[in-house]
């Protein structure tokens, strides 16, 4: 059984959150309407309506809530903070909205937990969509902007920040899928909107440098482990292909200050431009890689997809998204990165979505229990591989607004009735506690 003082002394252990998935006080307090608010009041866009109007009302139960991660005995979290809440126009301050991340930030330091910051998980300011949102080159020096802003106010006490959360989510899903605010449907602004965010993360870390120095500054991928759906040889193309679209394409540029070769050409192709001194700011040197990992992604061949490629479902068991349960991946991501990049590295997303049934006042999720043994299992091993892994946040602290799934999946460790928002810990949260202690 995985303890607690397997792990290296100063390996902390977090939970992870979202602005809009938890905060609530959506039009409160000078907040301004982001990409999110406006994508889940739009008709069809999410389900059954779902919004993060409310959501845990986090944003006046955040004192309850630490008093919550004190009790299991976290020693970090993950939060971000919501630009439009800051700056609703997207460029000028509404003091009560920074007011709130101080009060957030002192209440976590007067419990011990150290805090880490996303400066953006979605929530662009609809007022710079109006502008072109990431489309706009232009973006990048409001990102810049905003995140010097943050760094001024709160990079006293907070020495860990994250630029981005999961550019290919921003950029993938908000602007080729649609699945995601902003909800367009083309390759090309796809493109063309995640190499704006990969400009903004940059000029974000230049601030940094000038902003907090003592301070460490990565951004965070959802990593996912992508496999060949069948022993096609042309599958094993197709997946080492997606490979470096999904992961390659949010990474190199980060490190080695090009796209995967195999991506050049797609934008060569679709006329884009990069400019090398784009480039240049894109690779500014970060301290750590922010790791999301959930599942492995099947796909195969498939010569009828304009993509050349289609996904296919494993066989493994899924978590109630319909992802595979998969911890070697975990570890077969966090070896590739490290001998990749042979930077720092932090789990800063692990979870799953169960199927949480409150009875009798209790959550009996023994499955959410074996899940994050087995990937503590994984990240410790790839710790013992050489992997210079420094901590594991957990997704997500508490049950919240899961973007286009609304309410309807829980992948907290907190169960939270919406009808009551009383707060529930979760047999997983029980086992966390005691494994803190182990
Ligand atoms: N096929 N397939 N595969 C996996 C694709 C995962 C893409 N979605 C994420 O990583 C999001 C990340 C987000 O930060 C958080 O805000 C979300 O709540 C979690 C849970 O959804 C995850």
């Amino acid at each position: 059984m995985i303890r607690r003082s397997d792990f290296p002394k100063d390996f902390i252990f977090g939970t992870a959150t979202a602005a809009y998935q938890i905060e609530g006080a959506a039009n409160e307090d000078g907040r301004g309407p982001s990409i999110w608010d406006v994508f889940s009041h739009t008709p069809g866009k999410t389900l059954n309506g779902d919004n993060g109007d409310v959501a845990c009302d986090h944003y006046h139960r955040y004192k309850e809530d630490i008093k919550l991660m004190k009790e299991i005995g976290l020693d970090a979290y993950r939060f971000s903070i919501s630009w439009p809440r800051v700056m609703p126009d997207g460029k000028n301050i509404n003091q009560k909205g920074v007011d709130f991340y101080n009060r957030l930030v002192d209440e976590l330091l007067e419990n011990d937990i150290v805090p880490f910051i996303t400066l953006y998980h979605w929530d662009l300011p609809y007022a710079l969509y109006e502008k072109g949102g990431w489309l706009n080159p232009d973006i990048a020096l409001y990102f810049r902007a905003y995140a010097t802003f943050m760094f001024n106010e709160l990079g006293d006490r907070v020495k860990h920040w994250i630029t981005l959360n999961e550019p290919w989510c921003s950029s993938f899903l908000g602007y080729f899928t649609g699945e995601h605010a902003p909800g367009h449907k083309d390759l090309q602004e796809a493109l063309i909107a995640a190499h704006n965010l990969l400009r903004a993360h940059g000029h974000a870390v230049q601030a940094f440098r000038e902003e907090v120095k003592d301070g460490k500054v990565g951004l965070t991928n959802v990593v996912m482990k992508i496999e060949p759906g069948d022993s096609k040889p042309e599958s094993f193309l197709v997946a080492s292909l997606v490979d470096k679209f999904v992961n390659a394409w949010y990474h190199d540029p980060v490190v080695f200050g090009k796209y995967p070769e195999e991506a050049v050409a797609i934008y060569l192709e679709k006329g884009l431009q990069i400019l090398d001194s784009d480039m240049n700011i894109i690779a500014t040197p970060i301290d750590f890689f922010g790791v999301n990992y959930y599942t492995r992604t099947l796909v195969i061949f498939d010569p009828n997809n304009p993509l050349g490629f289609s996904y296919v479902q494993g066989d493994l068991p899924k978590t109630e998204m319909g992802w595979e349960i998969y911890p070697q991946g975990l570890f077969d991501m966090l070896v590739y990165l490290k001998e990749r990049y042979r930077l720092p590295l932090y789990i800063t997303e692990n979870g799953m979505a169960g199927p949480d049934k409150l009875e009798n006042g209790r959550v009996q999720d023994t499955y959410r229990i074996e899940y994050l043994e087995k990937h503590f299992e994984k990240a410790l091993e790839a710790i013992n591989a050489g992997v210079d892994l420094k901590g594991y946040f957990i997704w997500s602290l508490m049950d919240n607004f899961e973007w286009a799934y609304g309410y309807s999946k829980r992948f907290g460790i907190i169960y939270v009735d919406y009808n009551t928002q009383k707060r529930i810990l979760k047999d997983s949260a029980l086992w966390l506690k005691e494994f803190l202690k182990s």
